[in-house]
């Protein structure tokens, strides 16, 4: 029923016609309310709203709206603290709205930022932008991370104590959780950055007037209010696990927070965004789980900074929470207002509009009610628990922070009917106020100065710098910071403590004086060593330089010198490179040559080969040739022979027929010889001496042919029946000889063997007339020789002999088979021995072991 009552006075709003006199006193703030008009998506669609002047617009209805129709077509004009046309950039944005929120956080004031407006009207898009162009949100942890950058503590120092306040630590117990965190993170923690997102550091501006006596530390939730369920979007586990539902619950300063929400610690920006981004995953996984849209929920990112000021030391930060000042800026994405009508939604979808309906509509009511309580000064209590966007914010609206509203639109015709309503309940909101944060400074409020940290950061580098080893000879005084003192004691004079206050003035002043006093003193002794010390750094100085200036000659010379070097390496270097090539270029040749060789060589091998071939072919052919010739030559010796035979019988038959003829008519001659006595072939001793003359004349004859034909006569001294005469023999052996199985071999029938002539009768003797001394021996052939050496013994008249040597018969083995070539000697031998064969009338054949017989005259 109140919602309706509600919903009655809304649609009667109009255009602001109180007067805003009486809004915005000293101690109040009224809701800044922007509107920020997106571009047309089409060239062809239809505006619907007007910018008159940087703070208003005017809705012009179309004919197709419903407005049109009830209202009679009346234009409407709505003033807000600022009008963004559609080419407005997001840093104009930023600038304007969020800036000044960021500033009071920064300075402990919170802060809250709406987007508000109808579906695809561009909240998303202004609060969180996309990577070209980052939303309000990045930028304003960008700021604040550029801002507190070197006043952040360590983290763990403040710690949620879940109750939505902290508890601060010391730097031991800080130091065990960052380590246990240290060892989380080494068990896997997927980063969920999105470096887009991370402006340049020149694009971030610093806010002014931090206070650099505090130390910082900045905390983050994302939640997400959705059907009126709030889920935590960084609670811990896997992204695809289903969220639990949060309760708002008040704390001890009766401000609404989420219990158990996560609230992370963040160091950095881009920590900050991957937070965020661990948020964003989380919703759009657990919008696919429940079939869900993310226009559809409202989206809360809580920044929470929290400060506390560092002790008189300015070292570490108080161990006091009453000390700690807590600000938060919270962002708020809303779900986008629509027209259940216009949607045609059902079921779930239905459901999830009239849920997001309800809570813009408890949230325009709270205002609504909150305006009628400032304006009447009424006592109305605001429906802030009926939803939960508006019971998590409820202390902004009732004094604890500033609110800054974005209304985005799309100005085209269609959406003209939600975005009246837009209009309208922006427009009420803006009369809304809010109660100025008051800030206390916690510092002075406990007798703690300005500057601490500068002044701890300053003897800190001091005491650096003197611990080094050049100042170890000066003098040190760390155990005093020198200090004027406390500050001045109350001023204030009343008339009851007067007195008092003055007297405590004077002993404070008096005290200062002496102090001041001191430390002149002080100050002027330090002045006079300070000085002297100066004067004996300035010789030093001097003397420093002198040396500098010869050391510089010095290094002036070894460059020149080292130049010199360089160059003659340089050229030395030239000179190796020209060496290498030549080098390689001979090196390259002489194995071209090699290459050359080795091929001559291959053919050189080949024709060897080739012409071995040939050779044995020509042998071969030759041994062939040779044999047949023998053959030939064999049969026509036979037959010559055998002519020669015929002839000579027929000679001698026609001497016989001959001399027959003649005997007849000298038949005093006696002797007869028959004809049959004659036997072809034989040789005629039984014949007459006249019968036999011709035949002694034809042998002679015969013989004269002969050794014209080139046969060898032997030297009746060296035939065999000579060298085995029968007279007694001394054979003397002095080597067992080698038996050589031939006919040649000589056999002297009356002999005496003797291997060694040690007796001198062996010779000397009246049996033996003949000597012979056999040697066996190889010749440079490795073929057997074998030499008989032969002589006659003489007596002499001491009664003991002499040999006189007068033959020397030598048997010589060789085997034709043998590859090398015979000696000029052995072929001579060679031909006589084939005249011997043709002597003797007997022709062995060619066997592989032929035995000759040389005879070698001594005469
Ligand atoms: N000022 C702008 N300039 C350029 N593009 C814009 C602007 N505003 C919105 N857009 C674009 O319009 C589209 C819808 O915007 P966005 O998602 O921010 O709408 P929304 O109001 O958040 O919608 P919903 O309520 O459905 O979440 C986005 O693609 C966005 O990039």
């Amino acid at each position: 029923m109140k919602s309706a009552k509600s919903r009655t006075r809304l649609n009667d709003m109009r255009t602001p016609s109180r007067s805003k006199q009486n809004l915005y006193q000293g101690d109040r703030d009224p809701v800044h309310v922007y509107c920020r008009l997106r571009p047309m998506q089409n060239d062809n669609d239809n505006s619907c709203i007007n910018i008159l002047s940087p703070t208003t617009v005017l809705m012009v209805p179309p004919p197709t709206a419903l407005a049109y129709r009830n209202e009679n077509s009346k234009t409407m004009k709505y003033t807000f603290k600022e009008v963004f046309p559609p080419n407005s950039n997001q840093q104009e944005i930023f600038d304007k709205v969020a800036y000044p929120l960021v500033d009071g956080l920064i300075k402990g004031k919170n802060g809250l930022l709406f987007t508000y407006g109808v579906t695809g009207s561009g909240k998303t898009f202004t609060m969180t932008g996309d990577t070209q162009n980052c939303g309000i949100l990045p930028r304003c942890l960008n700021v604040i991370f550029k801002t507190i950058n070197d006043l952040q503590a360590h983290k763990y120092i403040f710690k949620p104590d879940r109750m939505n306040m902290f508890d601060v630590q010391t730097e031991a117990e800080a130091m065990l959780e960052r380590q246990k965190e240290l060892h989380k993170f080494r068990s896997g923690r997927k980063n969920n950055s999105n470096p887009d997102l991370v402006m340049s550091n020149t694009d971030i501006s610093k806010v002014d007037g931090v206070i650099e006596d505090n130390q910082y530390a900045v905390f983050v939730t994302y939640i997400e209010i959705y059907n009126n369920s709030v889920f935590d979007l960084l609670e811990e586990g896997p992204p695809s696990k289903s969220l639990s539902t949060k309760m708002i619950r008040e704390d001890a300063s009766h401000k609404m927070y989420v219990h158990n929400v996560t609230e992370v610690e963040i160091k950095s920006a881009e920590e900050a965004f991957e937070t965020f981004y661990l948020g964003l995953k989380r919703k759009r996984m657990a919008h696919t789980n429940l079939n869900a849209e993310s226009s559809r929920s409202h989206s809360v990112f809580t920044i929470r900074l929290v400060q506390a000021p560092v002790d008189e030391v300015g070292e570490a930060v108080i161990q006091k929470k009453e000390f700690i000042t807590i600000s938060q800026l919270s962002l708020v994405d809303l779900a986008g207002s629509e027209r259940t009508n216009r949607t045609q939604n059902t079921g779930d979808r239905l459901r999830e509009a009239s849920n997001i309906n309800k809570s813009l509509m408890t949230l325009r009511t709270c205002l609504e009610m909150l305006r009628e309580n400032q304006l009447n000064s009424a006592k109305n209590k605001v429906p802030y628990r009926e939803s939960r966007i508006t019971h998590l914010f409820k202390n902004f609206f009732e004094g604890e922070g500033q609110v800054r509203m974005i209304v985005c639109a799309n100005p085209r015709a269609e959406d003209y009917d939600e975005t009246l309503q837009v209009m309208r309940f922006a427009e009420m909101a803006a009369e809304v106020e809010v109660a100025k944060p008051q800030i206390t400074d916690i510092a002075a409020s406990i007798g703690l100065m300005s500057g601490r940290r500068k002044a701890n950061r300053l003897f800190n580098m001091a005491r650096d710098k003197l611990e080094k080893a050049e100042a170890k000879d000066l003098e040190l005084d760390l155990g005093l910071v020198y200090s004027l003192g406390p500050d001045f004691p109350s001023l204030e004079l009343n008339s009851s403590q007067a007195a008092h206050i003055t007297k405590e003035l004077m002993a404070h002043l008096e005290m200062r004086i002496n102090r001041r006093e001191t430390l002149r003193r002080t100050l002027a002794l330090k002045d006079e060593k300070f000085r002297s010390a100066l004067l004996e750094l300035q010789k030093e100085v001097l003397e420093l330089r002198s040396e500098n200036a010869s050391l510089n000659a010095q290094l002036s010379t070894e460059k020149r010198r080292n130049h010199a070097f360089e160059e003659r390496l340089t050229r030395s270097e030239n000179e190796v490179i020209n060496y290498q090539k030549k080098l390689t270029e001979m090196t390259e040749y002489s194995s071209s040559l090699k290459r050359e060789m080795q091929e001559k060589d291959l053919l050189l091998n080949q024709n060897k080969l080739d012409k071995a071939k040939q050779k044995k072919l020509l042998e071969r052919k030759y041994q062939h040739k040779m044999a047949a010739e023998h053959e030939k030559a064999k049969e026509i010796i036979s037959e010559k022979e055998r002519l020669e035979n015929a002839n000579e019988e027929k000679e001698n038959r026609l001497r016989i027929i001959e001399n027959a003829l003649k005997g007849e008519k000298h038949l005093d001659t006696g002797a007869q010889t028959s004809v049959r006595d004659f036997t072809p072939g034989s040789t005629p001793r039984a014949l007459p001496a006249h019968l036999l003359s011709p035949f002694i004349a034809q042998s002679k004859d015969s013989q004269t042919s002969r050794s014209r034909r080139g046969v060898a006569i032997a030297n009746p001294r060296h035939r065999r029946s000579l060298s085995a005469d029968g007279k007694g023999w001394v054979e003397h052996a002095p080597n067992k000889l080698v038996p050589m199985g031939t006919v040649m071999k000589p056999s002297i029938g009356n002999s005496k063997l003797v291997n060694k002539l040690t007796n001198v009768k062996d010779i000397a003797n009246t049996k033996t007339s003949k000597y012979c001394l056999i040697s066996q021996e190889q010749d440079t052939d490795g073929e057997l020789e074998t030499k008989l050496y032969k002589g006659d013994i003489v007596p002499t008249c001491g009664g003991g002999a002499q040999v006189i040597f007068n033959d020397v018969e030598m048997l010589k083995q060789f085997s034709p088979t043998n590859e090398r070539e015979p000696s000029s000697n052995r072929t001579s031998g060679c031909a006589r021995h084939s005249g011997k064969r043709r002597d003797t009338g007997c022709s062995p054949p060619p066997t592989p072991s032929t035995v000759k017989k040389q005879r070698v005259d001594d005469d």
